[in-house]
This record gives structure tokens, C-alpha cells and sequence, in this order.
């Protein structure tokens, strides 16, 4: 950006790039602003939202587990004081699995291990002394227990719940105790897959050894996964959520909870990407609908920014021109709306007209003669120029008072001057508004005449040598002066030309007896004097 910045960058760019520059700067801001916040939001809720319903899974799934308890502790209380009786106990097995519908077995084992009813009956274990973990963990324990899941024989991943049998004497006689069939169908099966699974949610049970002992993808039950915590699942609290990555790696918004009376934890499990979709749909809409508005405003703070620029811009182009012909007028010109640009234009052109009247000044003492206040040489040639420039034609009179140095040397130098001044004076009288009087050194003098033709300026110049010699100055008396003409014709001949042949007609006035006007030769043709003596 900075670079862009070059300083010859001008103004009305450099406002208006700011301006626009800090209109898309804000409206990013503020809507990666509104998307930080929306996307927290929506990541806390979520978390918050899977931890509350991995909560109540644990909460229904530890209540199937105590209502289990509490039908097998009925049993167990019915069977108690009529331990003997077969008939009894294998009626009591077959209606707590078939009543209940908790169960997808039910055994009853005597203190030594060994199966003395079982439901169903064709699983032919009756009489059999059983060995397995869950059985040998009851017997060791004899309180109620839900055992670790464990593959059964026939090879069906199971859960046993168990419950003591105790006389009426408080003696130990054994144990009652259901199975659940963990990937088969069965009430707990029924009980998680009846969760309503939206928008790629997963759920997970898992014993404390990271078993899957449900999923919705029934391949994952019974295997191991890596651990979905970071720390171990004895560690976890009753509820909790965090953001994690699950075994396939891809970032979820997990929300946990342990199975009260159990080792067991449940995961539910939903992709960041899944739910984090909805924010960019809202914010691709929000980017669509807020586009005009933020399109026109852009559109405003650039015409503002122009309409805030434009005056100092003009003006900083000005000041650069102060000397140019028509600066005050054009800066006159410039609309400055404000309080700051009208400031810097009032300035500017109290500016130029100090600089002017000072230019001014200097010209005029530069091109006037200090004595006569007439123009000198300088002030000549700048006339010249224009005429020039202009190609006007034009007639010059060259002047020469008479016998000058008899009047320095009679009366002195002061009376010179005051004489030198009074012809000057004169020839200020004769001439129109429109000629030009100049002192080109000594008692010499020139005067221009714009427009005028041979006629004209002999007449002209008749006319102030007699002017001339009519009036008296004291104490000199009578002055004369000799008087070369000729003309300018633009097209024919170098200004140089002119001004030479206007001398040499004055030297030839002169050698013709002074106090008369002489027109130059124009075509080597040499005309009579005009003259009076
Ligand atoms: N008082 C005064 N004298 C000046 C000034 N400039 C030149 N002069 C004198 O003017 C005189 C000019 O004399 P010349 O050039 O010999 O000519 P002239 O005496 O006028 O004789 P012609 O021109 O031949 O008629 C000289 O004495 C100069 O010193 C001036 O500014 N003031």
C-alpha cells in the first residue's frame, strides 16, 4: 500500500484511496468480527448441547442398569429362603427374561459356581460350573455388580449383571444374574439406537478399556479404539465437552458422560466442519446482502473524498502556477467549500498579490528612467517585444536636443537635467495615449507610434519640435531639438533596421543645420529636410 504512495501521489487519489481504504478495512473487520463471535457461539452451544445429551444417555442407560438391579434383587429376595427348589428357580429365570425383557439370558448360580436354572434353557448350561470372569467377579464380591463387557462363549460380546442371593439367615447361597448381548438386539441396543442421530452426529459407549460397546456402525462394536480423551477415562469427569479430533483424525465437538455404577463413558461426537456449515451460508448471505449498501457507500466516501480534495488539490496545482498571468482569476475561481481549503485560497491569493505588486514595482523601476520618468531602453525593448510579437507596424522618432553640452557648460549640469526634463515633459504632452515616449540615453530620445504611417509621423514630429521650440526655459532660453523619422513595416525588415535608419536620419537632421525633422531614406531615396531656420 505504501508503496503505492509515491509522492507524487496526488491529493485526490491519495484522500480517496484512504477513504475507500478504510471503509473495506472496517466492513472486513466487522464481519470477521460478527463471524469470530457467531462461530464461538456456535461451538460452545454445540459442546454444551453434546455434553447435555451424552448426559441424558448416561443418565436413561444408568437407569436400565438400576431398574435391572432392582428386578434381579426382587428375584433374588423371591428365591432366597426356597433355594432348593429347582422348579422355583428355573420358573423365576424364565419369567424375569421373559417378563422383565431386560435380559437376553438370566442364570442362577449357587455359591460354588454352579448353574442351577438358566433362561433360555437351550443355551444348555444348567449343571455346568461356570468360569468365566463376570461369574467368578460375583462370587469373589458378592454384591451387586454390572461386570466389565466380556466375549461369551458363544462368542457374543456381553454385559452381566449380577445380584447375591442371601438366605434368611444371611447366609451366602449365590448368585442372580443377567446377560445383555451388547451387539445383538437387545434392550440397551434399542435403548441407544433409538437417539435421534442428526447432521453426522456419532455416538459412542465405551467400557474403561476403550471398548466400542455401541455405535451406530454395528462393525465398530467390540473393538478397541484409541483413546477419544487425551487423558484416561477413569480421570473424566461425570460430564464434560472439548474439542477434539476422533479416530479418523477430522476435528469434532465431543460431549461426554460416565454411566453412573459403571465403568462406562458416552461420546456424542459432531464434526466442527458439519456444524460449523450454517455460519458460512449466513455469512456468505449477509456478504450478499449487505453488497449494494456497502457498494454505495463506498461510492459516497469516494465522492466525498473527491469533493473534500478537490479544492486543496486545485489550489496545491495553483500554487505551483503563482506565476502564471491569470493565477489570481483562476484561483478566484476555485470552489473552496470549507473553512481549512478557503483559508489556504485566501492565502494564496494575498500571496500572488503581494508577489505581484512587487514584481510590479521592480519592473517599473527597472524599465523607468529615474530622471524624466520616462521609459528607458529597458522599458523600450518590452514594447518592442509585444510589437513585435504582435507584428504592428509602427513609426519611431529619434530625438536629440540641440547644442546640449553649450547648456551643461554655460549653466551647468542641474540646468541640463531641468532641461532634459522639460523636453521630456513635452514630448509626454505631444504624443497620444496609445505612443510611447522613451529617454534611450544623454538628451537622446525615442518615441514609438503604433499604426501610424510616414505621413503621420512626420507630422507628429513636426509637431513637438516646434512645441519644442515654442516654449522658454529659463535661463537656457530657446531649445531645439532634431528629429529622424522612419517607419516599421512588419513583414519588410528587422525592428534593428528601422531603429538605424531613424538615426541615421536624425545624424543627417543634425548635419543639415539642426532644429529639423528628417525622414529616413526608405528605398535609398533621400527626401528634403523639414526644417526651421
Ligand atoms: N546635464 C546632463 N548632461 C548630460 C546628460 N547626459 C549627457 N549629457 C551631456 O550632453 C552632452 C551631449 O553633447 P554632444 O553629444 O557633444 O552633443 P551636443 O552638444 O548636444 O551637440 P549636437 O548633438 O551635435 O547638437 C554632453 O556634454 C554630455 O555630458 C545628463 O543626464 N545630464
Amino acid at each position: 500500500m505504501l508503496r503505492l504512495l509515491r509522492p507524487k501521489t496526488d491529493l485526490r487519489t491519495l484522500i480517496t484511496l484512504l477513504a475507500v481504504a478504510s471503509i473495506v478495512i472496517a466492513l472486513a473487520n466487522s464481519l470477521y468480527a460478527a463471524w469470530r463471535v457467531q462461530r464461538e457461539i456456535l461451538i460452545s452451544n454445540t459442546l454444551e448441547a453434546n455434553r447435555v445429551y451424552a448426559a441424558k444417555l448416561a443418565a436413561t442407560t444408568g437407569q436400565f442398569f438400576q431398574q435391572a438391579q432392582s428386578q434381579l434383587a426382587w428375584t433374588a429376595g423371591a428365591i432366597g429362603a426356597r433355594f432348593d427348589d429347582d422348579a422355583l428357580l428355573q420358573t423365576e429365570v424364565e419369567r424375569l427374561r421373559q417378563q422383565t425383557n431386560s435380559f437376553n439370558s438370566v442364570v442362577i448360580v449357587d455359591a460354588g459356581g454352579w448353574v442351577r436354572a438358566i433362561s433360555p434353557e437351550s443355551m444348555m448350561l444348567k449343571g455346568v460350573q461356570l468360569h468365566t470372569d463376570s461369574a467368578r467377579e460375583a462370587l469373589s464380591r458378592r454384591t451387586a455388580l454390572i461386570g466389565q463387557p466380556s466375549i461369551s462363549a458363544a462368542n457374543n460380546l456381553l454385559v452381566f449383571v449380577s445380584r447375591p442371593v442371601w438366605s434368611a439367615s444371611g447366609s451366602y447361597l449365590g448368585y442372580v444374574g443377567g446377560t445383555i448381548y451388547l451387539k445383538r438386539k437387545s434392550v440397551l441396543n434399542e435403548l441407544l439406537l433409538s437417539q435421534f442421530y442428526r447432521d453426522g452426529t456419532q455416538l459412542y459407549v465405551l467400557d474403561r478399556e476403550n471398548r466400542v460397546l455401541y455405535h451406530q456402525n454395528g462393525q465398530l462394536v467390540g473393538k478397541k479404539i484409541a483413546p477419544l480423551l487425551p487423558q484416561s477415562a477413569t480421570s473424566y469427569a461425570s460430564s464434560g465437552y472439548q474439542e477434539i479430533n476422533n479416530e479418523q483424525s477430522v476435528p469434532v465437538l465431543a460431549g461426554y458422560a460416565r454411566v453412573p455404577d459403571s465403568d462406562w463413558t458416552i461420546f456424542v461426537l459432531k464434526p466442527t466442519r458439519i456444524t460449523l456449515a450454517p455460519l458460512s451460508n449466513l455469512l456468505f448471505q449477509v456478504i450478499q446482502r449487505s453488497l449494494p449498501l456497502a457498494l454505495l457507500t463506498l461510492a459516497a466516501a469516494w465522492l466525498l473524498a473527491r469533493l473534500i480534495a478537490m479544492p486543496l488539490w486545485q489550489l496545491a496545482r495553483k500554487a505551483s502556477q503563482m506565476d502564471a498571468q491569470d493565477a489570481a482569476i483562476e484561483i478566484n475561481g476555485i470552489r473552496s467549500w470549507y473553512f481549512e481549503s478557503s483559508q489556504i485560497k485566501r492565502a494564496l491569493l494575498s500571496g500572488i498579490g503581494l508577489m505581484q505588486m512587487k514584481i510590479g514595482q521592480l519592473k517599473s523601476e527597472v524599465q523607468t528612467d529615474p530622471l524624466t520618468q520616462l521609459l528607458n531602453r529597458r522599458g523600450l525593448q518590452a514594447v518592442l517585444d509585444y510589437l513585435a510579437t504582435t507584428r504592428q507596424p509602427f513609426a519611431v522618432l529619434a530625438l536629440d536636443i540641440d547644442h546640449f553640452k553649450r547648456v551643461n557648460d554655460t549653466w551647468g549640469h542641474d540646468v541640463g537635467d531641468r532641461v532634459i526634463q522639460r523636453v521630456a515633459q513635452q514630448l509626454k504632452n505631444c504624443a497620444r495615449q496609445t505612443d510611447v515616449a522613451c529617454r534611450s540615453g544623454g538628451e537622446e530620445f525615442l518615441i514609438i507610434l503604433p499604426g501610424a504611417d510616414h505621413d503621420t509621423a512626420m507630422m507628429m514630429a513636426e509637431r513637438v519640435r516646434q512645441a519644442t521650440q515654442r516654449q522658454t526655459i529659463e535661463p537656457v532660453g530657446e531649445v531645439t531639438l532634431s528629429i529622424g523619422v522612419s517607419c516599421w513595416l512588419a513583414e519588410r525588415e528587422a525592428i534593428a533596421h528601422c531603429f538605424r535608419r531613424a538615426d541615421e536620419a536624425l545624424y543627417s537632421a543634425k548635419r543639415a543645420g539642426r532644429n529639423c525633422v528628417l525622414a529616413a531614406a526608405l528605398q535609398e531615396e533621400a527626401r528634403e529636410p523639414i526644417c526651421d531656420r
